[in-house]
């Protein structure tokens, strides 16, 4: 594995035609933790992804990899650095084998040109034989090994969000950006999916940020955890702080915390 860098986001603002969706929100990830950016709907989280991945352009502000600058850099060059990306919605061809996924997410590592590999030159073969190796492993790491000869598409849910975890991963990346990775899972791909990324961060070290609604997978997997609101920063900490925060609280039920609605009273 390469250098884990801190990702540095600063001052970050982007406006759509007179909307602020972000505003000049800041935070660090440091390297090999978890980072979770939650919110209520409309917040700006999916832009903010949206942003550090390439996707879109900032306004103002920065997003830094240690010293380097992504901000403005095409997703192809951002991902060419380090920084992965799982989609939210299921992005695996369905009729490619979980095994061939996996070798297209090594593709930016593969050294051997495109003759050499279509003349099966040995130096070709042999590369090839070394990425099938690191497939194995990252599959064995991910828990599907033994799906690695099925097509993605036949893959029940959850195993289908692991495989595209283990594509990432075959990037060898520093950062992992998860968008909702375990949105429409069961209880049991939601413990096992949550399972797997604490993983990468305790055994492979990659540092992790993490977009989720599920409350629960945010304050077990997260170490450390930023609230937007409306384009804003309104808090942040390690879970229990910001859970125990008024402003996230009022930011979730959209009323003061310490507010005893008659509506309560009488329920
Ligand atoms: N491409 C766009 N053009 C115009 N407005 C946009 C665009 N993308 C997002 N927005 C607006 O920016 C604001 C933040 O949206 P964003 O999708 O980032 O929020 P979110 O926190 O990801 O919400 P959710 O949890 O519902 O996915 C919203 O008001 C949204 O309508």
């Amino acid at each position: 594995m390469t250098d884990v860098l801190p990702l540095k986001v600063r001052e970050l603002t982007v406006r759509f035609a007179g909307l602020t969706a972000l505003d000049a929100i800041g935070f660090t990830v440091a390297p090999g933790t978890v980072h979770a950016v939650i919110g209520p709907n409309g917040a700006g989280k999916s832009t903010c992804f949206n942003v550090l991945s390439g996707v879109y352009r900032a306004t103002e502000g920065s997003v830094h990899l240690g010293d380097q600058e992504l901000t403005g850099l095409p997703p192809h060059r951002i991902a060419g650095l380090g920084v992965a990306r799982i989609f939210q919605n299921l992005a695996l061809p369905p009729r490619t084998t979980v095994a061939d996924s996996l070798l297209l997410g090594r593709h930016r590592l593969t050294r051997s040109g495109f003759l050499a590999a279509g003349l099966r030159l040995p130096s070709a073969v042999r590369e090839e034989r070394e990425h099938r190796e690191r497939v194995r492993e990252i599959a064995e790491f991910v828990g599907i090994a033994d799906q690695l000869d099925t097509p993605t598409g036949a893959l029940p849910y959850g195993q289908q969000k692991l495989a595209e975890l283990a594509r990432a991963l075959c990037m060898e990346p520093r950062v992992l950006l998860l968008d909702e990775p375990v949105a429409g899972m069961t209880a049991d791909e939601r413990r096992r999916t949550a399972a797997v990324i604490a993983g990468v961060r305790d055994s492979l070290g990659i540092s992790i940020v993490l977009v989720e609604h599920d409350m629960g997978v945010v304050m077990r997997l997260a170490d450390e955890v930023t609230v937007l609101d409306f384009g804003r920063r309104i808090a942040g900490g390690s879970p229990d702080r910001v859970q125990n925060d008024p402003a996230v609280i009022q930011a979730y039920l959209g009323a003061p915390a310490d507010d005893d609605t008659e509506g309560e009273a009488t329920a």
